[in-house]
């Protein structure tokens, strides 16, 4: 060991489950990684970015988030070393390595693939653990600072391989009585409410500055948990520099539903100057700012509101969004359109109709009623919570539904209907039916 040089040993927890189907290896946590409790902890370390970007997901902000958005895609993350004698976070320095022992994921998790996050991970693997797993490594460029000569946008190109061994995300439409219990349930295993509703109002800030990087945003609130989404959204967005305009008809600290006041009492206690509140203004002002505005989102009423008819202010707010968009301005819902019933699909008077909806944490079965689409437009879920482990158990998986006609499994609708993989003579190429061997040579026929 070089004075200069410390013995470290690897203390933060691997992440993984039985879903993981790709594993990431670096070398060994930087200082600044060990000091922040996870992977990639530095700021200008870009994995985060990178992952994010091939997602399209905001960057997770948190430990909390970041483990989320891992097991949400199925990747398990962990370093090559369990401990080692190493100069700072100098891959190069490294000595006395002593390797993890990942059969601890691969026997675990079906793990198909695995990367390793630059050169050193992956001499360090190939020296010590392809022999345990078996799987032979792709190495990846680092996303270290270190590495500042290849730009992000470069570094994502080269991580898109890993998608190829990835599943696209399950979508499950849920009773909205099911929402709220699976919200419950992910709240009583330490991921709060307030932490779901920064999650969707970041979420819907992120989608809707994707979709229009500029220009003036008007946020209609409601005074339920949805308008605490607008609340969340319209800082986001006025950070990301759009002007923003929020409107609700009470003040912060005049709303009742928690989180959705605390998340609007935040706001308050950092307004960025690029966001405007108003307080319970006259129709006609309302009016104008949604005129001026080049996108609205509708944070009024989501999984919260049922009835025929939306009382007022809300009821002229509706309409009046629904008349810019008419003329041309994008309207964003916020979990579903106000005033359609995210349960029965069913529109009240007046009811949002929307360019896109972005439904907190699962779809919901009023979302995916064959009318929906003129009401909610396209639908994206926003991924705030790894439900699966939530929904394995509530939820198993269905039988494909079969068309009314379909005739039953196994009992043919004609008598004389051929199986399936049958070939014109007869032969199934697939069945378990031995073939025939044909002899080699016919028997000379003058013999
Ligand atoms: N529970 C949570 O932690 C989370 C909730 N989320 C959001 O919270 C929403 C559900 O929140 P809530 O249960 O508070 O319900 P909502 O905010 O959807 O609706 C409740 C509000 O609607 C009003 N309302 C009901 N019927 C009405 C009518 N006919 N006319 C006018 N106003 C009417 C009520 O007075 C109440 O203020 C979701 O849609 C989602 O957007 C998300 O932030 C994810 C996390
Ligand atoms: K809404």
């Amino acid at each position: 060991m070089t004075a200069s040089s410390e013995h470290i040993v690897h203390e933060i927890e691997p992440v993984f489950d039985r879903h993981s189907r790709v594993l990431i290896l670096g070398t060994m946590p930087s200082p600044k990684s060990r000091e922040e409790g996870f992977f990639y902890g530095h700021p200008r370390n870009r994995f985060w970015t990178v992952l994010a970007s091939l997602f399209h997901e905001p960057v997770p902000a948190t430990n909390q988030r970041k483990r989320d958005l891992l097991l949400r895609h199925g990747i398990a993350l962990w370093d090559v070393l369990a401990s080692c004698d190493i100069e700072g976070a100098s891959d190069a320095s490294i000595k006395n390595a002593k390797p993890n022992d990942l059969t601890r994921i691969t026997s675990a998790a079906p793990i198909e693939a695995v990367f390793c996050t630059g050169a050193k991970s992956a001499e360090l693997y190939r020296r010590y653990c392809e022999s345990q797993t078996g799987i032979p490594a792709v190495q990846l460029p680092s996303t270290s600072p270190a590495n500042a000569a290849m730009d992000t946008e470069t570094l994502t190109a080269a991580y898109q391989v890993i998608l190829d061994h990835l599943e696209a995300p399950r979508h499950v439409a849920l009773h909205v009585p099911e929402v709220v219990a699976l919200e419950q349930a992910i709240a009583a295993d330490g991921t709060s409410l307030a932490e779901l509703m920064d999650r969707a109002g970041g979420f819907l800030a992120f989608y809707t500055h994707t979709l229009h990087p500029e220009g003036r945003i008007a946020v209609l609130c409601g005074t339920g948990n949805n308008g605490g989404d607008g609340w969340v959204a319209a800082g986001w967005l006025a950070e990301a520099g759009h002007d923003v305009v929020l409107i609700t008809p009470r003040s912060a600290d005049e709303l009742r539903a928690e989180p959705a006041k605390s998340a609007a009492q935040k706001l308050m206690q950092a307004l960025p100057e690029s966001c405007r509140i108003l307080i319970a203004p006259e129709a006609d002002a309302v009016a104008a700012e949604l005129k001026a505005a080049d996108v609205i989102i509708d944070a009024i009423l989501g999984t919260g509101f049922s009835g025929d008819s939306v009382k007022e202010p809300f009821a002229r707010w509706i309409e009046e969004a629904c008349a810019c968009r008419e003329s041309g301005t994008a309207v964003i819902a916020a979990d579903c359109p106000s005033g359609y019933s995210a349960e029965t699909g069913k529109a009240a008077s007046p009811c949002i109709k929307a360019d896109e909806t972005v439904t907190m944490i699962t779809s919901k079965v009023g979302l995916e009623r064959p009318w929906a689409f003129t009401y909610c437009g396209n639908v994206t879920v926003a991924p705030i919570a790894y439900t699966r482990p939530y929904l394995d158990e509530t939820q198993p998986d269905e039988p494909e539904e079969q068309p009314a006609d379909a005739p039953a499994p196994g009992k043919p609708d004609e008598q004389f209907r051929r199986p399936e993989n049958e070939d014109d003579d007869g032969y199934d190429p697939y069945s378990d039916r031995p073939a025939t061997p044909e002899p080699l040579f016919q028997q000379d026929p003058w013999n």
